[in-house]
């Protein structure tokens, strides 16, 4: 190396001098190229008694100063213009001149963009006419040469490490944005800052319509920025897939659409396109960064955007995915929730669905009273869908069903080996109707233990499952409701005091079906339009015959009556009018097809035809049935009129396929 030499020729404590500094700011990490150069120049300046010393730089047309030491001074543009041209040093009206850039210096550091811009060492001498030391200012521009060659190359490292961090940055903040656009505009954003540049726009590829959609494309108002996908810059980096740079004047005019800066009322003068490629491989779109704010974009450019345009491709293929996943979610919400209809328009009802739509938004517990049938499930549903958590689960548990040792692992789930049976760990019905609602029915036949679990839980808003001892938060809205007098079992100790108060904030109290007028035959019209519309047949109409036995029926408090023989007329009745005839079953009380089977009632001989398990399994369901509506939905009362206990009910009623 040059430069070693040039240091031996040197004095010893003067060599040392000027580079212990140096090697002290070499082995910093946060060394700025510049700050290498300072050290070096008042170093020189001290050992010349120099009054001052500079490195001007040549950027354009201009010299600007790299750094300088000393008090600053008007630079002696001609001198430099002089020298550069004579490609030697100068030395007139008090300063010397020495260009920096020589042959041997680029030699021994090897090609160098950096290093071929046109720097040159301004000195300014103590005494005019003083020639400042030879051998100092050949070793200290030797020396600028290779530990600014080192610098460059350190502080180019430096940068691109910085970029890839500021990239990573924020990126990593991307997957934070829902909306697309600002997802898109954020990513703009972050290109334009990166590549110093004034514009950044994403093209994404409308495929079908062979168009690109530019966004954002600030200027445009209204309608999105639309281009052909196969014209300019941007559509010849989507077909080919590989990244473009363009530079005003010196490249080809015809490249650039125009269209777009009219559009945009904005002038490029140079651009970087690299295309969006998604994870599998699909290309997307195109990103394109406008005019870089001084000098041209350059390969690293070229390198950053393509990095950038990787990580942007892959949240912007996710964000598309999760807002397509959220439309079709919210279409089969609306759906759901468009079937979910609290039918009638008797005072009770109305008012029903008036404190319905008072109390859904809010997280208020509910207390759902009403016998069996009456619409309790449908009340919580419609609550639930009208809520803000109506896009989350919706829960529904039979505490009845449910004997105590099952209780806790079904509401609060249970880890593997909890217990003989659990084979997996299992979440509870509190965690599946996370963020949801959870809809605990028939809450009166709990037991006194699982009520004390519950009420736990609601309180602190955790559980723990069974077998576990990691608490778990749970954000979810209980709806309970009961066919037992709730206030009546709270005096006679079998329903805890404190759960029944934290239940019943706001009471909804549905009446039976043969307290709401004519909201029988409104239910009986949207029966038969719900089940033609599943058969696929028209709806039928009801006849005034119909009406009237409708009427006369004395119908239980439960609407699935109502609703089991609608389905079955809806499959059985061939013309367009239901007359009381085809409704004579209904009539009879004791029928024994009353057995939410889709036939009529059958005479002996056609029962007789079914064979004798068919026709005992009817049997049963129509007995069970008729307990069920004579004790006006009271299981423990039912159960115990068919000689049975209230468990062994419900497993009969689950056996025989009974709701
Ligand atoms: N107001 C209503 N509008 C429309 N359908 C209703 C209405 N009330 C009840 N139904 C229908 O009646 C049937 C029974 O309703 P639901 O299951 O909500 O009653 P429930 O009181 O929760 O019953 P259970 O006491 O057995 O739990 C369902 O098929 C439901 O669709």
């Amino acid at each position: 190396m040059h430069w070693e030499r040039d240091i031996d020729a040197l004095d010893p404590q003067v060599a040392w001098r000027l580079l212990k500094p140096l090697l002290e700011l070499l082995t910093d990490p946060k060394t700025l190229p510049e700050q290498l150069l300072e050290v070096l120049l008042a170093e020189l300046r001290k050992e010349l008694q120099a009054k001052s010393a500079g490195v001007v730089r040549q950027i354009g047309h201009d010299w600007i100063p790299v750094a300088w030491v000393g008090p600053p001074r008007d630079l002696c543009v001609d001198l430099i213009a002089e020298s550069m041209d004579q490609g030697k040093r100068i030395d007139q009206q008090g300063w010397s001149v020495i260009p920096i850039l020589t042959t041997a210096g680029i030699a021994d550091a090897g090609p160098h963009q950096a290093l071929l811009v046109p720097q040159t060492l301004l000195l300014e001498q103590p005494t005019p006419g003083t020639d400042p030391d030879d051998r100092l200012v050949t070793a200290m521009v030797r020396l600028w040469n290779s530990c600014g060659l080192f610098a460059e190359r350190f502080g180019e490292a430096r940068r691109r490490v910085e970029r890839l961090q500021q990239m990573l940055d924020v990126s990593a903040q991307w997957q934070q944005f829902e909306d697309p656009d600002s997802l898109l505009e954020a990513i703009a954003g972050a290109a334009t800052e990166l590549l110093e540049a004034e514009r950044a726009s994403i093209f994404l590829w409308d495929r079908p319509r062979k168009k690109l959609i530019g966004k954002p494309a600030l200027g445009v108002d209204g309608s999105p920025l639309e281009v052909e996908d196969n014209v300019g810059i941007v559509g010849a980096v989507l077909h080919s897939g590989r990244p473009r740079r363009w530079q005003a004047s010196s490249d080809e005019e015809a490249e650039i659409n125009r269209a777009v800066d009219l559009r945009l009322q904005f002038v490029t003068r140079s651009l970087v396109a690299v295309p969006l490629v998604a994870q599998d491989g699909k290309s997307i779109g195109v990103f394109e960064v406008i005019n870089k704010r001084s000098g041209a974009f350059d390969d690293e450019d070229v390198d950053s955007l393509t990095r950038l345009a990787t990580h942007a491709a892959a949240v912007i293929h996710n964000n598309h995915l999760r807002c397509t996943a959220i439309q079709s979610r919210d279409r089969l919400v609306e759906n759901v929730a468009g079937e979910v209809q609290v039918i009638g328009e008797s005072p009770p009802m109305v008012a029903l669905r008036a404190t319905i739509k008072r109390v859904a938004k809010t997280d208020l517990a509910l207390l759902i009273l009403g016998e069996n049938g009456t619409g309790k499930e449908v009340l919580a549903r419609s609550v639930h869908f009208q809520s803000g958590r109506r896009s989350e689960p919706f829960v529904a548990v039979n505490c009845a069903a449910l004997v105590e040792s099952l209780l806790e692992s079904e509401l609060f789930g249970h880890e593997k080996g909890a217990f003989t049976d659990a084979h997996q760990t299992r979440p509870g019905k509190f965690e599946l109707a996370s963020g949801g609602t959870l809809f605990l029915d028939e809450i009166g036949d709990m037991s006194l233990g699982g009520q004390a679990k519950l009420l736990r839980v609601l309180e602190e808003k955790v559980i723990v499952r069974v077998g576990g001892s990691t608490p778990i938060p749970v954000d979810v809205r209980v709806l309970a409701a009961t066919n037992q007098p709730l206030a009546e079992m709270v005096r006679e100790k079998k329903f805890r005091e404190d759960l029944y108060f934290r239940l019943n904030v706001v009471v909804m109290d549905l009446p039976p079906l043969r307290e709401r007028g004519d909201d029988l035959l409104r239910l009986a019209d949207y029966f038969l339009k719900d089940f033609a519309s599943h058969i696929g047949r028209q709806p039928l109409k009801l006849s005034e015959s119909a009406v009237r036995s409708l009427r006369q029926h004395r119908w239980s408090g439960n609407i699935r009556e109502l609703r089991n023989v609608m389905e079955r007329v809806s499959y059985l009745c061939s013309g367009d009018t239901l007359e009381a005839e085809d409704l004579s079953f209904a009539a009879d009380p004791g029928r024994i097809a009353s057995n939410g089977s889709h036939l009529p009632a059958e005479s002996l001989e056609s029962i007789a035809e079914l064979g004798l398990t068919e026709a005992t399994r009817r049997y049963q369901i129509g007995l069970i049935e008729q307990a069920i509506d004579t004790a006006q939905g009271n299981m423990t009362v039912a159960a115990e009129s068919l000689g049975l206990h209230r468990s062994n009910l419900y497993r009969k009623m689950k056996q025989l396929g009974i709701q």
